[in-house]
């Protein structure tokens, strides 16, 4: 695993989402699921992607009470997805809680990585909205060092942080970034962004992309120009 694309499938059902990734004949893209398209097609849409070979992120962002977390975990375990994730903010006691639902009885447990701050927060709402006072960068690296303690896999963060918290937690913990955007290309709701080819200097593990690609009049060739700025050498 690692230095891949993982395509956020933001979709409203199931044949929206499958005629998008009917585009791409020639490569099998790493692909996001997120709260709309889960909410919408269910569990089933997560077993038809994985039967069609694709890698998967299920991102629901879990936060809630350790034992509300832990069992709801051991559910998302039995759909067999590469990676999934939830709040850090959530505590270290839910997060420990979470890699014990997640753990199947063979010992074997799909990713699990904790979000950090959401790459929409700014300094300035944070501060206003949910008090936290500190530097952005700083409640970023308090999470990813919760989450490496509770032993979890890594982190998603905007791309800004990733150098650092890989010099917090080590190279082997891993980021996983959104907030990516080409160059000049629309923000959108987006707050702390970077483009593919700088998210690759400052060693991103991997970037996750939406609208750039799943908005562009050309999604498959929006795919390659991330994969060529950010993996190929
Ligand atoms: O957990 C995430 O994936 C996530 C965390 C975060 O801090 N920011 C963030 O944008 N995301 C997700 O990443 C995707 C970004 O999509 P675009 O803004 O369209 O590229 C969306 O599906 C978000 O839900």
């Amino acid at each position: 695993m690692g230095k891949d694309v993982i395509v956020a499938c933001d979709f409203a059902g199931r044949e929206e989402v499958l005629s998008f990734l009917d585009k791409f004949t020639e490569e099998k893209p790493f692909v996001k699921i997120g709260m709309e398209l889960f909410y919408a097609a269910g569990p089933d849409i997560v077993r038809e992607i994985k039967r069609r070979g694709h890698k998967i992120f299920l991102d629901l962002k879990l936060h809630d009470i350790p034992n509300t977390v832990k069992k709801a975990m051991a559910v998302l375990s039995g759909l067999d997805v590469d990676m999934t994730n939830l709040h850090a903010a959530g505590t270290q006691a839910m997060m420990e809680a979470a890699i014990e639902g997640l753990t199947r009885p063979d010992g074997t447990r799909p990713i699990l990585i904790a979000v950090t701050q959401l790459t929409s927060t700014s300094q300035e709402r944070m501060e206003r909205d949910i008090l936290i006072e500190k530097p952005i960068n700083e409640v970023v690296m308090h999470y990813a060092e919760t989450a490496k303690h509770a032993g979890l896999d890594g982190v998603v963060c905007s791309p800004l942080e990733a150098e650092a918290v890989h010099e917090a937690c080590g190279s082997q913990f891993l980021t996983v970034t959104p907030g990516v955007r080409f160059a000049g290309g629309e923000v959108g709701d987006q707050v702390r962004v970077m483009t593919p080819e700088q998210a690759k200097k400052i060693g991103s593990d991997y970037i996750v992309v939406g609208r750039p690609i799943t908005a562009a009049e050309n999604p498959v060739a929006a795919y390659r120009r991330c994969v060529t700025e950010f993996v190929d050498e």
